[in-house]
C-alpha cells in the first residue's frame, strides 16, 4: 500500500482528498466509504500531542489518524442520535461530509432553468399514466423527440409543468365514443397553464392476458373507464360478460395483472403495453368503432404567439351571472362572423353550483350554474375572432382565453383492419 507521510503545510482535510481511499481505509475501515467526516485542523510539526493538530512523524501521523478514528466513530454516533448529520464539532473545530466526487451535485444552469431547451437537450414531456398508455404515444405524436414523463394523475402533469420538471404536458379532453374527458376540463380552469397544440390519436384496443389464458378463464377485464367505454359492445359480443373494473390508466391495468400473475383477469390496452409487460393479445382491435379517435391538448407555461398562416383553433371557458339564457347571445357571436364551433362543453361552476330563484307566491327555484367551454375555428390573430370575444364579454361575467393554437391537420389514415 502508498504510504501517506503528511507535508507539514497541507490541512488534514486536503489530504484526505488527496489520499481518499487510503485515508478512508486507514480512518474509518475497509467498509467506511460513504459519508465520510474530517476533523479540519492545521498539521504542526511542533505539536506532541493531539489537540487540534498531529505529531511531526509517521508514528505520531497514524497514532494521531487512530485517535481522529474513535473521536469520528463516536462523534458520529452522537451526532447521529441527536438527528444532526450534517456539520457536527472535534475539539472545537467544525466537521464536514465529504460526498464521493462522483455523486456531487452539478449547479443548476440557465439551461435548467430555459422554458423549452434552446441546448438542444429533448422536451420533456408529462403525461398520465405509465409506459405503453395511449397518452404516452399522444405525447410522442405531439414532440417526436421529447422524453415523456409518466404521471400518476393529470393533476400531477399540471404541476409537473408548473414546477418546471416537465416543459410540456399532454393530456386527453375528449374522445370519439367515450365522449369528454371532465377531469381535464376543471383541472384547466383550476390551473394557470395554457393550451398551445392538440393532437388526434387514432385509439385502437387490444384485450391483453397472460400468456397461455383463454378467453373462457376470464372473469373480469380492467382499464381505464374510457377505454372500457369504448369497448362495452365488442366485449358483450365478446361473450365477456363478466365484472369490468376501472383502474388509472389501460397500461397499468396490462402491467397490474402481469405483475400479480392474474389468470382470470384481463386488461384492455395498447399492442405496445402487451409487448412491454409480457402479455398476449387475445382479441385485436376491440374499439365499438373502428375509427375510435382522443384529442388531447398540449398544455405550456407560455401561450404561443397566434397566427393566421394555418388553421388555428381557440378555446375559451366563460360563465355568467344570469345562468344559461346569455348561451344564445354568446352563441350568435360567433355565427354572426362565420366562425365555427367545434365543441361546447359545460362543468358545475364549482365557486357557485347552485342559484336560488325566489318567487313570493311560487317558491323557490334552484337553477344550476355552469361553466361553458367553447372551441372555434379562428386565430386570436384574426380581427372577426377578436371582436366577437369582445361581444362575448359583454354577456359574460367572467371570460378567459385557454389557448389559441394550431389545428391538428394529420391526414386520416384509415384504422387497421378496414
Ligand atoms: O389509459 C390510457 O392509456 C390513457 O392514455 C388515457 C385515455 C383517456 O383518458 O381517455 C387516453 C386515450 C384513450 O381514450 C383511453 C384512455
Amino acid at each position: 500500500m502508498q504510504s501517506i507521510s503528511p507535508s507539514p503545510s497541507k490541512t488534514l482535510k486536503s489530504l484526505i482528498s488527496d489520499h481518499k481511499p487510503q485515508i478512508r481505509q486507514k480512518i474509518l475501515g475497509p467498509n467506511h466509504t460513504a459519508r465520510i467526516r474530517v476533523v479540519q485542523c492545521i498539521y504542526r510539526p511542533d505539536s506532541a500531542n493531539f489537540s487540534g493538530g498531529v505529531g511531526s512523524n509517521r508514528h505520531d501521523w497514524q497514532s494521531s489518524c487512530a485517535i481522529l478514528a474513535s473521536k469520528v466513530v463516536s462523534q458520529q454516533q452522537e451526532t447521529e442520535k441527536s438527528g444532526n448529520s450534517e456539520i457536527t464539532a472535534v475539539n472545537g473545530h467544525k466537521t464536514l461530509d465529504l460526498v464521493p466526487i462522483e455523486n456531487l451535485p452539478k449547479p443548476l444552469t440557465i439551461m435548467d432553468l430555459s422554458p423549452a431547451p434552446m441546448h438542444g437537450s429533448q422536451l420533456r414531456v408529462a403525461y398520465q399514466g405509465v409506459p405503453g398508455a395511449y397518452s404516452e404515444a399522444a405525447a410522442g405524436k405531439a414532440y417526436p423527440k421529447c422524453e415523456a414523463i409518466p404521471c400518476d394523475q393529470f393533476e400531477v402533469a399540471f404541476q409537473a409543468v408548473e414546477l418546471w420538471i416537465a416543459d410540456r404536458a399532454v393530456l386527453p379532453v375528449e374522445n370519439s365514443l367515450g365522449g369528454s374527458i371532465h377531469r381535464n376540463y376543471d383541472l384547466l380552469l383550476r390551473h394557470r397553464l395554457h393550451i398551445v397544440g392538440e393532437v388526434q390519436l387514432p385509439v385502437h384496443h387490444c384485450l391483453l392476458a397472460l400468456p397461455g389464458v383463454r378467453k373462457e378463464y376470464l372473469n373480469r377485464v380492467i382499464s381505464h373507464p374510457q377505454a372500457l367505454a369504448q369497448c362495452e359492445l365488442t366485449l358483450t359480443k365478446l361473450g365477456l360478460n363478466v365484472c369490468r373494473e376501472a383502474v388509472d390508466d389501460t397500461a397499468g391495468a396490462a402491467e397490474f395483472v402481469a405483475a400479480n400473475n392474474l389468470r382470470d383477469t384481463a386488461a384492455i390496452a395498447s399492442a405496445r403495453a402487451a409487448d412491454l409487460y409480457g402479455l398476449q393479445i387475445l382479441a385485436d382491435g376491440i374499439q365499438d368503432d373502428s375509427g375510435n379517435v382522443t384529442r388531447f391538448v398540449m398544455l405550456a407555461r407560455e401561450p404561443i404567439i397566434p397566427r393566421t398562416d394555418r388553421p388555428f383553433k381557440t378555446s375559451i371557458v366563460f360563465a355568467h351571472d344570469k345562468g344559461t339564457s346569455v348561451l344564445f347571445k354568446v352563441l350568435s357571436a360567433f355565427a354572426f362572423r362565420n366562425i365555427s364551433l367545434t365543441k361546447i362543453e359545460s362543468r358545475p361552476h364549482r365557486n357557485r353550483p347552485i342559484r336560488l330563484v325566489d318567487d313570493a307566491n311560487v317558491g323557490t327555484a334552484k337553477h344550476f350554474e355552469y361553466m361553458f367551454y367553447i372551441d372555434f375555428e379562428a386565430s386570436m390573430a384574426e380581427v372577426r375572432a377578436q371582436n366577437a370575444l369582445a361581444e362575448v364579454q359583454e354577456f359574460t361575467s367572467f371570460l378567459r382565453v385557454l389557448g389559441s393554437y394550431p389545428m391538428d391537420m394529420t391526414p386520416w389514415s384509415p384504422p387497421r383492419g378496414d
